[in-house]
């Protein structure tokens, strides 16, 4: 199976988060964290701090920069594995750019209708602040299984990285 990296940070602070609209490609039209594919040299941290930057223009240093967890998604040709950030001191002004534009949300108003369906079953232990795990198998676009699990510790990440 193919697999591919990508990197997703959420922005918050402690009742909103900042997300993207996607303007085009995958995920178009839908409500995320700021992202993309991890580039063959760079860390997984570095690709966040890049794409955050690329889309929003906003600039989180490392040390702000907190570890999540992981969410894998399968469908029949494809494994997406997604390492998840959050952090709440960003500097820069953020801007809209071509592919995403920044709205921040209320944690009681999240567009979860407009996001990918799974953002529902683990975004909410991540604006808690509780690390995570989760795997979801799609199938035709929907969720086929799932499995979600708060983890009690923090995930290897930064120590690989350290
Ligand atoms: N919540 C959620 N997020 C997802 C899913 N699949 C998926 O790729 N993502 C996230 C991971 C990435 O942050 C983002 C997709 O990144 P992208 O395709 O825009 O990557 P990119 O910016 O490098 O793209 P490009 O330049 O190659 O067009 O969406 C999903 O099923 N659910």
């Amino acid at each position: 199976m193919h697999t591919t990296h990508y990197t997703l940070i959420f922005i918050k602070t402690q009742n909103h988060v900042l997300l993207g609209y996607k303007k085009r490609g995958f995920g178009q039209q839908k409500w995320n964290g700021f992202g993309g594919k991890l580039e063959e040299n760079e860390t997984i941290s570095e690709g966040a701090i890049r794409e955050l930057f690329e889309e929003s223009n906003l600039v989180v240093e490392k040390q702000h920069l907190h570890y999540m967890g992981v969410v894998t998604y399968d469908d029949d040709v494809h494994r997406r594995i997604v390492y998840i950030f959050s952090a709440s001191q960003v500097e820069g002004d953020l801007k809209e750019s071509d592919e995403m534009r920044p709205q921040w949300f209320e944690f009681e108003n999240i567009p979860y209708h407009n996001m990918w369906p799974d953002s529902q079953f683990w975004l909410p232990l991540v604006l808690n602040d509780h690390h995570l795990q989760a795997r979801f198998t799609y199938n035709d676009y929907k969720i086929y299984k799932y499995n979600v699990e708060q983890l009690d510790v923090i995930p290897d990440l930064i120590h690989v990285e350290a």
